[in-house]
């Protein structure tokens, strides 16, 4: 192995995992994967590891967090290995998010934040896209930014981890709106108004967690709010659209392949602003649609009938 070329672990081989795997791959690094499936332990996989890659979905993130805090005690984590979280969902016991997870349980090692517009069908395939590694380490999101970095995939740094990381949790239930309003052919003026309105209550949600409001200009927010709000390669899309077909939720998630991390995080969401008092409307109408506390057309008329108000 050339001397510049690193070993990489993946942690999970959902849909993200394997796209997250191919792009490091194109960089001939070298790459090993793990899932649940695996029949070595993740202890001894990552064991040369020099950067861990979390591609699970956010209800595996702090068991796999824990196993990987036992390796480091017992000596098998390599001190540099850098750990990459590419988890968009929020915790739903501690209302925190996958990096606040990963920051608590292995606080000496250097923590990166990958997100952004990804829908992982269109990586795998070659298309062109771009992305965004955050962390407050530099020279580990330099690092990380190398590792991925090829003709097809652009990729930024930024020193705003949180900010990054909610821009692509948050948006998932936004998503969800715009397949609804798609699905019902509410028209493009109504797809417009919904993204760009859903963009401030996402700010506002940034700020509370200590994020900065122009991280979500970038791609990490507005334009993963976009790729999703645009794409029915997009899960959470799909539930929405599915719900404006007349189909519960059970049977929408069903019908999905892989998951939708938009419907747990909108009941975190909402928890997170009754307590702290964050004006959410299109969040909340999602959350009360989703529980069936009302019909679409309520939600539509709802959010269209509240006190008018200046813009900003
Ligand atoms: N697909 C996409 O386009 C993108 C997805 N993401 C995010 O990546 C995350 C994973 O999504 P995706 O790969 O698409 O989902 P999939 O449904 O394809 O795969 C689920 C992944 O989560 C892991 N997982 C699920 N439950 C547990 C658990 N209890 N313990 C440990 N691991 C678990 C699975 O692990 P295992 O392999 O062991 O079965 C698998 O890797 C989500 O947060 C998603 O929002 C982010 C950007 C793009
Ligand atoms: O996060 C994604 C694209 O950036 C994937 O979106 P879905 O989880 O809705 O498929």
């Amino acid at each position: 192995m050339q001397s510049d070329l690193k070993n990489i672990t993946i942690i999970g081989a959902g849909a993200w995992g394997s796209a997250l795997a191919s792009l490091v791959k194109t960089n001939d690094h070298h790459v090993k994967i793990w899932s649940r499936q695996s029949p070595q332990p993740l202890s001894k996989l990552v064991k040369d590891s020099d950067a861990i890659i979390s591609a699970v979905s956010i209800k595996g993130v702090r068991s796999i967090a824990e196993q990987l805090q036992i390796a480091q005690q017992n000596g098998q984590l390599l001190p540099h290995a850098v750990i990459v979280s590419a988890t968009k969902g929020l915790e739903p016991t501690t209302r925190q998010t996958p990096s606040q997870i990963w920051r608590s349980l292995l606080p000496t090692h250097p923590l990166v934040v990958l997100s952004g517009p990804n829908l992982s069908a269109e990586i795998v395939e070659g298309k062109p896209a771009a992305t965004v590694v955050a962390s407050t380490d530099e020279v580990a999101a330099q690092f990380i930014q190398t590792i991925f970095a090829s003709r097809n995939f652009r990729v930024y740094t930024n020193s705003d981890p949180i900010g990054v990381e909610l821009g692509g949790t948050l948006k998932n239930v936004i998503a969800i709106a715009v397949g609804a309003c798609d699905g019902l052919n509410l028209g493009t003026n109504a797809k417009s108004a919904l993204i760009t309105r859903s963009l401030i209550e996402i700010i506002r949600v940034g700020v509370y967690f200590g994020a900065q409001p122009e991280t979500f200009w970038g791609l990490s927010g507005l334009g993963d709010l976009l790729a999703t709000c645009n794409s029915n390669l997009s899960r959470n899309y799909q539930i929405g659209y599915a719900i404006a077909q007349g189909k519960s939720l059970e049977d929408a998630i069903a019908n999905v392949h892989g998951t939708a991390e938009g419907v747990n995080t909108a009941n975190v969401l909402i928890e997170i602003s009754d307590r702290e008092k964050i004006n959410v409307p299109v969040s909340r109408y999602v959350y009360r649609l989703l529980k069936n506390e009302i019909t679409l057309q309520q939600a539509v008329e709802g959010l269209m009938e509240r006190d008018l108000k200046p813009e900003n």
